[in-house]
């Protein structure tokens, strides 16, 4: 149970504060809810349109955290209570955003409005309140690497220097604008620059968090369960359902891309140490991810299978991936980052924060969770006819 002697990293006692949550009821919104309730006396204000994920600590009303945690349920494009939350709160943290891949390039223009429209009058109240804002970016603001773009025979390839995305040094690399893909990472990229600049120009004091691939349980939503039949969820959530409904997993161009994959639970440690160590958190940007978990998309379905298998009990197809080309999977103005491996420099200097879990074992936990949760629910909706 959470104690009010908790000490930040230079040994003070950390006080009580209220957090105006927006974004809470996603995926990272509600792990970092639990987080607070279960091991802070922090206070939260959560904002968001949906609160099915965060049910569990707002009902039933006898939980120890109840009096310490009020949803608001307000959509931030338009309501003017926003102003007054942001005001009521020692700090903002905001989640809100599109933030699916399969949207960026056919909603491009509610991708860009939900990641940089959407999320200006937030810090300009934090800003005019001189209240602390942490805001989640993306590591897709460093887009493609430089590496990227060098003959594949080059001995660069070997060299970090090439492809170890760090927050000081890398450039943003996009494609051009017909690849509506970056339409979320150039978004996300301006409300950085903005947000940075108020830190410049009127003192306000900001974190910037950058996440690289965070997967757990409650990740998007399983399409046709709780979630729109023909939607396109992030990738775990894509080769779960699959996995789930014994169908192979599809493999975008081949599945070449490359990613580091970081545990949930690792990753909301490091939020908690920006939110308690202002300090060292303010006036920063941090990558959050785990250099230690780099695989192919390829491998990540070879591994997936393998993990799922184990967990469910049932025998994997024969066949396991199909390739499919990403007009045919993501449709027109479709591209993808290469490699995405987080430096760790600064995150490590300024928090002390490491990763633990290994990719093996954050599948094993969280393809448990898929089955246990999903498994059921699709052999129902399986067995249904279809109505004609
Ligand atoms: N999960 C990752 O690995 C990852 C990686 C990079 C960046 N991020 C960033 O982290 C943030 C949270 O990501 P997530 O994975 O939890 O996504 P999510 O989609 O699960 O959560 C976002 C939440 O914001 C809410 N929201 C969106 N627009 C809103 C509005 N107008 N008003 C109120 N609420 C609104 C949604 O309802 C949702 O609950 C996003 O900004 C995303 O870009 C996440
Ligand atoms: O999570 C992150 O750090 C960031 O990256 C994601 O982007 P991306 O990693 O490309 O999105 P995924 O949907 O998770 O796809 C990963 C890779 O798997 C591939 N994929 C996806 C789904 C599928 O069924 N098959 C498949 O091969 C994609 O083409 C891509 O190469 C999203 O943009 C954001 O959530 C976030 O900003």
């Amino acid at each position: 149970m959470a104690s009010a002697a908790r000490l930040d990293l230079d040994g003070n006692a950390i006080k009580p504060m209220t957090i105006c949550m927006i974004g809470a009821g996603g995926f990272i919104g509600s792990h970092l809810c639990e987080k607070l309730m279960a091991e802070t006396m922090h206070k939260v204000l959560a904002v968001d349109v949906y609160s099915d994920k965060i049910k569990h600590l707002l009902e039933p009303s006898t939980h120890p955290w109840s009096d310490r945690i009020q949803f608001h349920r307000i959509n931030i494009k338009h309501d003017s209570r926003l102003e007054g939350l942001i005001k009521m709160a020692d700090l903002t943290i905001n989640l809100a955003a599109i933030c699916t891949p399969a949207d960026y390039n056919t909603r491009p223009l509610d991708t860009i409005y939900s990641n940089f429209i959407d999320a200006l009058p937030v810090v300009k109240y934090c800003s005019e309140n001189n209240k602390r804002l942490i805001h989640f970016s993306t590591c897709e603001v460093y887009g493609k690497t430089i590496g990227s773009f060098l003959p594949k025979d080059s001995p660069l390839w070997q060299d970090p220097t090439y492809y170890v995305l760090k927050e000081d040094a890398s450039p943003c690399i996009f494609g051009p604008i017909e690849k509506q893909r970056w339409s979320y990472a150039c978004a996300k990229q301006l409300i950085e620059r903005l947000i940075y600049a108020e830190g410049a120009e009127n003192d306000l004091e900001f974190t910037i968090v950058r996440p690289f691939n965070w997967i757990g349980p409650r990740m998007d939503f399983i399409p046709g369960i709780d979630g729109p039949s023909e939607g396109v969820p992030r990738v775990l959530a894509c080769f779960s359902n699959n996995l789930l409904r014994h169908e192979p997993l599809k493999l975008v161009d081949g599945g070449q891309s490359q990613r580091t994959f970081v545990y949930i639970k690792d990753a909301i440690e490091a939020v908690l140490l920006m939110i308690d160590n202002p300090a060292r958190a303010n006036g920063h940007i941090f990558n959050v991810g785990n250099p230690n978990n780099e695989v192919t998309v390829r491998q990540l379905a070879e591994m997936m299978t393998e993990v799922y298998a184990k967990v469910s009990g049932e025998p994997s197809l024969e066949v396991p991936t199909v390739d499919v080309s990403s007009k045919e999977f993501y449709g027109e103005g479709y591209d993808d980052s290469d490699k995405r491996i987080p430096d760790m420099t600064i995150i490590n200097k300024q928090l002390g924060w490491n990763p633990k879990t290994s990719l093996w074992d954050l599948l094993e936990s969280t393809l448990t969770y898929q089955h246990r949760t999903y498994a059921e629910a699709i052999k129902q909706a399986i067995a249904k006819p279809v109505a004609s």
